[in-house]
């Protein structure tokens, strides 16, 4: 018995169609993730199979993800996965880990793979919606290697919100959630890493046709259209 996403906010936004969604359908995501093939499984009275659809949502800090994945989340019926959310839960947590992550995340680096890439697992398979929104992931090639090799799926699609450096600091540093990483020195340090280690996965998902980049400066709104535009086209959202 899977259990649902809502058991697992607000880490997870789940809107109201996902929530008809995980009701309406039931799948065994770790056959079909590892497989590919969707297999069916009795939920309730319903015995239905659906292949999972998977967003990757890339972007420099601050360029507006989050924001972004709440509406595409709503309007789609996407389950809004937040990797970096994830990592600050399993601080909370009292996690064996936990000390390790608050010290990488204050260094504006990367966590280990693995630990990120068994958090997402759980929550996908905590789940009865078929369609993920991977917030913040996979942020080096490491994490998007240790992804297929441990869920075993490519993304269907995968978004990067392009953003100019110096409205990303801005936005961050007007931010105000009290997070140990929104000041100017670990930002500082998070771009050069974003350059580094982010930029070579948009340029593997570019090359693989699988990336739609957004402009990221606009009102929310001005930007979602562009998003809207993109899921518009996939026939699995319809
Ligand atoms: N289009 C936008 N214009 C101005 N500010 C924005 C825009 N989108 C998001 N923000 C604000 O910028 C900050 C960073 O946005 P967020 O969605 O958390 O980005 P990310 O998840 O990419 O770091 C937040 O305070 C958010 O309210
Ligand atoms: N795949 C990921 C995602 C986030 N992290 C860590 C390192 C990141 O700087 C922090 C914060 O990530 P988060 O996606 O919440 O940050 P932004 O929304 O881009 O500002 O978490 C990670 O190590 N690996
Ligand atoms: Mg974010």
């Amino acid at each position: 018995m899977w259990k649902r996403m809502a058991s697992l906010s607000p880490l997870v936004s789940s809107s109201k169609s996902t929530l008809l969604n995980q009701a309406a359908y039931g799948f065994n995501i770790r056959k079909s993730l590892s497989t590919g093939i969707s297999t069916p499984v009795k939920h309730g009275t319903m015995l239905k199979e659906k292949t999972p659809f998977i967003t990757f949502v890339l972007g420099g800090p601050g360029s507006g993800k989050g924001t972004q994945c709440i509406k595409i989340a709503q309007t789609f019926g996407f389950t809004h996965l937040s990797a970096g959310d994830l990592l600050r839960r399993e601080i909370l947590s009292n996690s064996e880990y936990g000390t390790m992550i608050l010290d990488t995340i204050k260094e504006g680096r990367i966590v280990p793979s693995e630990v990120t890439v068994k958090l997402i697992k759980k929550t996908i398979e905590s789940s009865d919606n078929y369609k993920f929104l991977i917030d913040g992931f996979p942020r080096s090639e490491e994490n998007r290697i240790a992804f297929e090799h441990i869920i075993g799926v490519e993304p269907n699609v995968v978004l990067f919100f392009d953003c100019p450096e110096e409205e990303m600091v801005k936005r961050v540093l007007n931010r105000n959630e009290g997070r140990v990483d929104d000041n100017i020195d670990t930002i500082k340090k998070r771009l050069k890493v974003f350059s580094s280690l982010n930029l070579p996965v948009v340029n593997y998902y570019s090359k693989r046709g699988k990336l739609h980049t957004i402009n990221a400066v606009g009102t929310v709104d001005e930007i979602f259209e562009q998003v809207r535009a993109v899921f518009s086209v996939c026939e699995a959202m319809k």
